[in-house]
């Protein structure tokens, strides 16, 4: 059975990676995904400067998955940038450097000076964080996305990606397509970043269960895999060339396989790797095996995007 991927002219030993902001955020859980059965790294969104980001409580787990607004926390752009500089390509397995700035001018600053390094690792640019208060979500805004991926070609001659938020409306898949496909360097999209704004009532305290925005955070888990797969599948239909990563309500090798059958090219898992650590890409990489040894699949291409309509 061969898990492998290849895309962004590199082939990658598995398909399955950690979604930024998740067991990311400091060198020592960089190298421990490294470490792992994970085929590849995604750093947590850079800010250009480090921030301590929003009060806590400000992630809790749920029965259904997870609801967080933590606020970009993060060390910063030159920690990663230096991560990067350190990171060992030779294995294998790809580096993504997530990029989420508080300004056009700070993402493009910080693409600039990735591209001066001239490092392998690959862009993802973060058009939907959800709870920096204040910031609307960029991809929800679409002549701001249009004009912020003109600047990102101009800013960076490299690959690179986009993570974007959840949509609910095919009239919204048609018109950021339409954007995504003037950028023949956008690469690939990473699809779906936390639903926005979801609220958590604990009914026990009678009260919201994190404390910032009055409760409000972005829904991980099984509470967003439909809508994840939903996404993989209007884009992987919409973006002829680029590649789609799915990200969603992964937690084992059932909800990969979905992913893959929607087109996903890889897959990424956030609230079940907070939980469970990086041991669960053996876990849910064994299961996606299995399910392919009982289905007949030697490989991803076998059934990638072969999700059958009725
Ligand atoms: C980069 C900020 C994000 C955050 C955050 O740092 O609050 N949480 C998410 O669920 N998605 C994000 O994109």
């Amino acid at each position: 059975i061969d898990l492998s991927v290849t895309w962004l002219g590199q082939t990658m030993p598995g398909c399955l990676y950690n979604a930024s902001g998740v067991w990311c955020r400091e060198e020592d859980e960089l190298e421990a995904l490294h470490a792992s059965a994970a085929a590849a790294v995604i750093t947590k969104s850079a800010t250009l400067k480090p921030r301590d980001g929003n009060p806590e409580p400000r992630y809790c787990r749920t029965p259904l998955g997870s609801i967080n607004s933590m606020g970009l926390p993060n060390r910063g752009f030159d920690y990663y940038l230096d991560y990067a500089r350190r990171y060992r390509y030779g294995s294998g397995k790809p580096l993504f450097l997530s990029l989420s700035g508080l300004s056009l001018d700070d993402n493009c600053a910080m693409l600039r000076r990735l591209a001066e390094e001239g490092l392998p690792a690959v862009p993802e640019v973060n058009l939907s964080c959800p709870n920096v208060p204040g910031k609307p979500q960029l991809g929800y805004d679409f002549a701001a996305t249009a004009e912020a991926l003109e600047a990102f070609d101009a800013a960076y001659s490299g690959l690179y990606g986009v993570k974007l938020p959840p949509y609910f409306d095919p009239a919204h898949f048609a018109a950021m397509a339409e954007i995504l496909n003037r950028h023949p360097r956008l690469a690939f999209v990473t699809c779906i970043n936390s639903i926005g704004n979801g609220l958590v009532v604990d009914i026990d305290s009678e009260a919201v269960v994190i404390k910032p925005k009055d409760g409000l955070g972005g829904l991980g888990g099984d509470y967003v895999l439909p809508t994840a797969l939903a996404n993989v599948r209007e884009f992987f239909r919409l973006l002829p060339g680029k590649d789609v990563v799915g990200c969603g309500g992964v937690k084992s090798g059932r909800e990969a396989f979905m992913h893959i059958l929607a087109g996903a090219r890889a897959v990424q898992v956030g609230t079940c790797l907070y939980h469970e650590g990086p041991g669960a890409f053996s876990r849910i990489a064994g299961e996606l095996a299995m399910l392919m040894r009982v289905k007949g699949y030697r490989s991803l291409d076998a059934f990638r995007g072969r999700l059958r309509t009725l």
